[in-house]
């Protein structure tokens, strides 16, 4: 039986495009985003890969990656969860600003610890370490046993809490995932086996 999990990072965002710090805000995909979700579909079809469920976070720039993924794969009628618990981190007090302002005010060091640190959470936001908090409890209520049981699913979501994910799945440190930039629209692709263990990964982006 297939154990399939496969991680997308949601294509490019306007405020990606911007530069500016997102988090929960909700902007659209920019049309190189849609490209993007769109290959990473034509790459998993190319593959044969086919899903039984996808899981999206609350934010229309992951829904929107994942539906153009499966309009690619020729699955658009595919159910989709959508969950706030996917949500990208909580960037507080940050949301909206320019990050190269930001570095400007508050220094290239202290905005690197804000956005790479594990447990140090940017003023009024989430660290990695709170998101990962809201992100694993659904992942192994939610997505983990439904992968155990046979499910070919997949997860359309963002940055950071897709660094959660990858950090359980891989056995990663909060040093370990911190260095790891998961590239947009790039597909991850792990087998496990029936316990939930990876026994094989694949990075579309490597
Ligand atoms: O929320 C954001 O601004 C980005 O999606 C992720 O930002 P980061 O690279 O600063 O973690």
């Amino acid at each position: 039986m297939d154990h399939l999990l496969v991680l997308v990072r949601h294509g490019q965002s306007e405020w990606n495009l911007k530069n500016l710090f997102t988090g929960w805000k909700d902007p659209d995909l920019t049309e190189k985003g849609v490209a993007e979700a769109r290959a990473a579909g034509v790459k998993l079809k190319a593959l044969g890969i086919r899903f039984d469920v996808a899981f999206t976070s609350a934010l229309s720039r992951a829904q929107k990656t994942c539906a153009l993924i499966l309009e690619e794969i020729g699955q658009p009628e595919l159910p989709v969860i959508e969950d706030q618990a996917l949500n990208e981190r909580d960037y507080g007090d940050l949301t909206g600003l320019n990050k190269d302002d930001a570095r400007e005010r508050w220094g290239e060091e202290q905005v690197h610890i804000w956005r790479r640190s594990f447990d140090v959470p940017p003023p009024g936001g989430e660290s990695l370490k709170g998101t990962a908090e809201r992100v694993l409890p659904y992942f192994r209520a939610h997505i983990l046993p439904r992968v155990e049981r046979g499910d070919r699913v997949l997860v359309a979501a963002h940055g950071n809490s897709l660094r959660a994910l990858v950090m359980e799945l891989e056995g990663l440190s909060g040093e370990e995932i911190l260095k790891r930039e998961l590239a947009t629209g790039a597909p991850i692709i792990y087998r496990l086996d029936a316990s939930g263990a990876v026994i094989d990964k694949k990075d579309l982006a490597a």
